[in-house]
């Protein structure tokens, strides 16, 4: 028989209303459930535990409790990523063949982190003090996505150089997802203070990243050396996207890295090789020696990448 499904809404962490929440019904009402795509959008509830989680549910089609505000977020933002990568890049979700998404929310207790497992997204409920839930941030989901979608392509290897890249993939099309700020992560991070991030793709210092080649960290690839400073070192590729866009302009960026990133930049790419993928993929769009291949390579010139 036909699935059932239904436009609800629901209200996040911050205490916005997210509608329409696309919703399939289910035994006991109505589940998130996404059917709009190809790829079915599932939203699970891991309960604060860290084994398994059921799909999140309502007796009706408001999602309008407290334990449900983190999967509201995360259901309505993972729709909004899928929306960006196919009417934007026409790739039919992470894997381009209309993949499943699938997201864990509460995951564990007072968990400060959010990730890419391979197979699902996983989000922490913050501690309150340095996150709230994680799943809250449309940046935070498109990061996240974005893992998904760098390893189906350019599949960067998450150490050093390559590592410092995947990294500034997903933060560059975070912003790309969340246009309004430079900062990533802002509407979860320190909920107690405003107007600060995680990392900040236009002043990477400002949150003791590098944003020259000069002050490239190099760190052990070990857990604790953060695999060589992927976290840190993405300051550098971080500040030359945030040079780009602001030369010119989000729409014709965002082809420049969707190209390079699934056509040119393989798994052990360094950051002298994304200058010279993106510089193709400049080239390839816009022309030969046209402005937006020498603003790229401005860019990449400007934070010591020559
Ligand atoms: C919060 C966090 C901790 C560890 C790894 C990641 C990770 O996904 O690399 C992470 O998420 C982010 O960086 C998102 C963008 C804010
Ligand atoms: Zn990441």
């Amino acid at each position: 028989n036909k699935i059932e499904h239904i436009a609800g809404s629901g209200v996040g962490v911050n205490g916005d209303t997210k509608k329409p929440l696309n919703l399939t019904e289910v035994s006991n009402g109505y589940g998130l459930q996404d059917e709009t795509h190809t790829g079915t959008i599932h939203t699970y509830d891991a309960k604060n535990g860290t084994s398994n989680a059921t799909l999140m549910t309502d007796s009706d089609t408001i999602f309008n409790d407290k334990n449900q505000a983190a999967g509201v977020d995360a259901h309505f933002n993972a729709a909004k990523t899928y929306d960006y990568y196919l009417n934007t890049h026409q790739r039919d979700s992470y894997d381009g063949n209309g993949a499943e998404i699938n997201s864990i929310v509460h995951y564990d207790k007072n968990y400060n982190n959010a990730f890419w497992n391979g197979q699902y997204m996983v989000y922490g409920d913050g501690d309150g003090q340095t996150f709230t839930s994680l799943s809250a941030a449309d940046d935070v989901v498109a990061h996240e996505l974005t893992h998904a979608v760098t390893e189906h392509s350019a599949h960067l290897v998450y150490e050093n150089q390559p590592g410092a890249l995947n990294e500034s993939m997903s933060d560059v099309f975070g912003y790309f997802v969340d246009p309004d700020d430079w900062l990533m992560g802002e509407d979860v991070y320190t909920p107690g203070k405003d107007g600060d991030g995680l990392r900040s793709l236009s002043n990477p210092e400002q949150y003791n990243q590098p944003a020259h080649m000069n002050a490239y960290q190099d760190l052990p690839n070990t857990e604790q050396g953060d695999y060589g400073g992927v976290h840190i070192n993405s300051g550098i590729p971080n500040k030359a996207a945030y040079l780009t866009i602001s030369k010119i302009g989000k729409e014709k960026s965002e082809a420049i890295y969707y190209r390079a990133l699934t056509q040119y930049l393989s798994s052990n790419a360094s950051f002298l090789d994304a200058k010279f993928a993106l510089k193709q993929a400049a080239s390839d769009i816009y022309g030969a020696n046209s402005t937006e291949e020498q603003e790229v390579v401005n860019a990449w010139n400007s934070v010591g990448v020559s």
